[in-house]
């Protein structure tokens, strides 16, 4: 036999009155004759609270009283054959009316007793009960209402009432006994003093009216119906990936719901637990889903943990002082205090020095505590042996909790790093012997971006969320929006990894939404629902939403963003680059950019700053990382100069081959900039740098191939006109390197810590002569690739090439 347990929500309506009977029916159907124990309509406790509060100060709750009954007519007009309406009518209004007369006893009294006002909350679940069971028995004869307080024996703890297990059970057993042909439907959270009084089990009541009646039936299952899919492994409001746990053991099942899951409230396990019955929590608008078991044996599961929880509004208090080292009974005391004084202490820390203690509380305690901890160490406080406890409100607790954590390595380190890579301070940590749950405090603004990391981080297989934000939405920027549009798919089945672009912004608009923006539309949404760009605005965007595993992609050409670069990592959210501006400006700011990604644990990606989506940076980074030393480096890092020698050939004049390069995407958006040597400069700055030569732009000797007319030249257009009139100078050099059968190639050296670029005209036998296309070549002479260089050759520039390989800096951010 099951018990069948019905919260609020499950008879807060007609709708899902109606679900209940199908789902009592099917169990009736299935394995015969259930108990049935049912809350009160969604809301009803809280309201004849509220009207019970409202009496005892001499307000009305007529209204209130009126729109209680009505919703509950209303249930019977819908689902009760009108012949049968009458009767129940009569006995809810006589319930309606002992309501109105309590609360008006309370009216003229102004006082509202402990035991009044169980009194008054035990209607909620005597009129929905009584209404249900003779909604049930117009399809079968055998329902019977049951109020609880007659079976279940308490002390006279009004609100949180303590159950005589012994008695109760006989009561139960006897009661069913002599009624086992009946479908029993039992108010939940009611019960009675040995005296009758009606008294309450607290929080979460109807769940333990449900555990007690089934550890007294020895019932084979307990189900507990609500309006959520089970035990998730988080708060899906919250994290949208929470998922729901298939089963869960008690101890796990306490710890989640200690902190914060409320799907089932710990003390009402107890029952269940002793008698090893299975709990089962199921969704009464999902009846056909399987819902969590919660039961002893649970070895099945190989998840590292079974979720996390949180406590998203705590504060706490430190006391420390030299009073306290070495002092038996320090703790027991200040506990003692906090017991007697009714707060509740939700987690404790002791550092093993026993030179300080911290305890996490609800804020509505802090000031209670404050006073009452000053008022009984005041002796300690005066003679300095305890410093004034200090207080801090704002903070959250995260924990997360399972059984496998036990004697697992490594779980508070992907902890510890998911929160740390996030930039979320922890402020305490608490982790039991028992190893079921590691709790850290965290300030409160941190919790939903420290969940969301958190989740990510253990609950590897679903796809870890890539928050990005993507300024620059030109040749590179869209068709990185067109790659990660096209690849989605195959990064989540294969990489694991959901890229979900959260910002973008160019210099005439910025859009954001932390929902992800669809990136079949990104132009038209940004264009139309779009703001004006602000960039100093939209770094403040990024800051304040706030999310777990943020990425900044820079696809501009401009410096305007490089100022915010330390701001971003300092915000702990990771940089991936094509803009060269960064890294070639000063060598200081380099150095501060990599210096402060690594304190803040952050990435900073920026592979196609040199030869595009070539691995060149990421090449001699593992050189480097490995302990090799470069002595040269010979290259051709100009794509758009590579392209324009490669093919100025014929009849086709220099002017038109540069326009074809701007028009393939080879070119800077200015492309004097690769003209003159400053794009290819750029490159070979960050290359010797990288090498560890701390150069500055003007070590580097540049050759510049461009006539002086052009360089002045006031816009880009001025420019192409110029480089027309310039034709004559460029087939000259044309010409001279055919005659010599050489080729023309834009060449860089470093060697000796210095670097240089110049134009020169090699001939076959040179390794940079055969090159097509938009080609890069570089070419590594270092310690060990001495008698032969490592070379590295390939198309190194285009939207597509460039865009892959930010592409690719963003998925390795997410591979962290
Ligand atoms: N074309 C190529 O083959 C390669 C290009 N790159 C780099 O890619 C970057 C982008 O190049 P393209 O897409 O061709 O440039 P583009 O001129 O087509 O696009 C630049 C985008 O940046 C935006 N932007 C500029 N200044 C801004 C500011 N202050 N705030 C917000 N947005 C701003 C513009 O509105 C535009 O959307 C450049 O830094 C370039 O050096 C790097 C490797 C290869
Ligand atoms: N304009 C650049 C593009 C890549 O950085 C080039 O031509 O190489």
């Amino acid at each position: 036999m099951k018990i069948l347990k019905f919260g609020g929500t499950s008879v807060g309506s007609v709708e899902s009155i109606s679900k209940l009977l199908q789902i009592v029916e099917r169990e009736d159907q299935s394995t015969g004759n259930p108990v049935i124990v049912l809350s009160a309509m969604s809301g009803v406790t809280n309201l004849l609270s509220a009207m019970a509060d409202k009496a005892s100060q001499g307000g009305t709750f007529q209204d209130e009283l009126k729109q209680l009954e009505e919703r509950h007519f209303d249930v019977i007009k819908e689902l009760l054959a009108v012949s049968r309406q009458n009767p129940v009518f009569t006995q809810l209004r006589i319930l309606f009316n002992e309501i109105e007369d309590l609360l008006q006893g309370v009216s003229m009294l102004r006082e509202l007793t402990p035991r009044t006002r169980d009194l008054v909350l035990s209607y909620g679940e005597r009129c929905s009960t009584f209404m249900i069971s003779k909604i049930a028995g117009q399809e079968k004869d055998n329902t019977i209402f049951v109020n609880a307080a007659d079976l279940v024996k308490t002390d006279s703890s009004f609100g949180q009432a303590k159950v005589n297990m012994e008695l109760t059970e006989i009561l139960i057993r006897d009661y069913y006994e002599k009624n086992k042909s009946k479908m029993l439907f039992v108010t939940g959270f009611i019960a009675s003093n040995d005296e009758g009084r009606i008294t309450t089990l607290g929080r979460g009541g109807s769940d333990y009216t449900a555990a007690i009646f089934g550890s007294a039936l020895n019932a084979s299952e307990i189900e507990i119906w609500t309006d959520v899919n089970g035990m998730m492994t988080a708060d899906p409001r919250m994290v949208k990936k929470a998922f729901s746990l298939p089963e869960l053991s008690y101890t796990e099942a306490m710890e989640l719901s200690f902190f914060g899951a409320k799907v089932i409230y710990p003390p009402t396990m107890i029952p269940a637990f002793m008698k090893k019955i299975p709990i089962v929590i199921r969704n009464t608008f999902e009846p056909d889903f399987i819902g969590s078991v919660i039961k002893h044996n649970c070895d099945s599961s190989d998840l590292a943990i079974k979720g996390i929880s949180s406590i998203n509004d705590i504060s706490i208090i430190n006391i420390e002082g030299s009073g306290m080292v070495g002092k038996a009974g320090f703790s027991g005391r200040l506990f003692s205090l906090l017991a007697r004084e009714q707060i509740n202490v939700i987690l404790i820390t002791q550092s093993s020095s026993e030179h300080s203690i911290t305890f996490a509380i609800h804020p509505t305690d802090a000031a209670k505590a404050q006073r009452v901890i000053e008022h009984e160490f005041e002796l300690e406080l005066l003679a300095k042996k305890l410093e004034a406890p200090i207080f801090e409100k704002g903070l959250a607790v995260l924990a997360i909790v399972g059984e496998n954590m036990k004697q697992t390595p490594g779980i508070s380190g992907k902890l510890f790093h998911a929160l740390g890579r996030n930039g979320i301070n922890v402020r305490a940590i608490a982790q039991g012997s028992s190893e079921y749950n590691i709790s850290v405090i965290i300030s409160h603004d941190d919790l939903n971006k420290g969940l969301n990391a958190v989740h990510d981080a253990f609950f590897v297989d679903l796809n870890k969320t890539l928050n990005l934000f993507c300024l620059g939405t030109g040749n590179i920027g869209k068709t990185l929006f067109r790659q990660v549009q096209e690849h989605r798919q195959f990064l989540q089945e294969h990489n694991g990894i959901q890229i979900r672009v959260v910002g973008i912004g160019n210099t005439r608009k910025m859009y954001f939404d932390p929902d992800g923006i669809d990136l079949e539309n990104w132009e038209t949404t940004l264009d139309s629902a779009g703001q004006t760009a602000d960039l100093s605005a939209f770094v403040e965007k990024m800051k304040n939403l706030n999310l777990p595993n943020c990425v900044f992609a820079d696809n501009t050409a401009s410096l305007k963003p490089i100022e915010f670069y330390h701001e971003i990592f300092s915000s702990n959210i990771s940089i991936v680059t094509c803009n060269k501006i960064g890294n070639s400006s000063s060598y200081s700011q380099y150095k501060l950019f990599k210096d402060t990604a690594r304190t803040h644990g952050v990435d900073y990606f920026y592979e196609t700053n040199v030869g595009a989506g070539l691995p060149i940076v990421r090449t001699l980074k593992d050189l480097m990382v490995s302990g090799d030393r470069v002595l040269s480096i010979e290259a051709i890092l100009s794509g758009t100069i590579s392209y324009i020698f490669n093919n100025y050939k014929g009849d086709v004049t220099f002017h038109d081959i540069v326009k074809q390069a701007q028009e393939k995407g080879y070119t800077e958006p200015d492309p004097r900039d690769d003209l003159k040597g400053t794009d290819f400069m750029r490159k070979m700055l960050i290359l010797a740098r990288d090498a560890g030569y701390p150069l500055e732009a003007e070590d580097v000797h540049i050759e510049s191939m461009l006539p002086q007319s052009c360089i002045d030249a006031q816009s880009v257009d001025e420019f192409y006109a110029e480089l027309k009139k310039e034709g004559a100078f460029f087939e000259n050099l044309k010409k001279q390197a055919q005659a010599e059968r050489k080729v023309l190639r834009y060449i860089a050296k470093l060697e000796d810590g210095k670097a240089t670029i110049n134009l020169q005209m090699v001939d076959d036998t040179h390794p940079f002569y055969a090159l097509s296309g938009s080609d890069n070549i570089i070419s590594f002479t270092t310690d060990r690739y001495k008698e032969r260089p490592m070379v590295v050759k390939g198309p190194g520039a285009g939207a597509d090439v460039t865009a892959a390989g930010v592409f690719a800096d963003i998925v390795n951010v997410g591979a962290q």
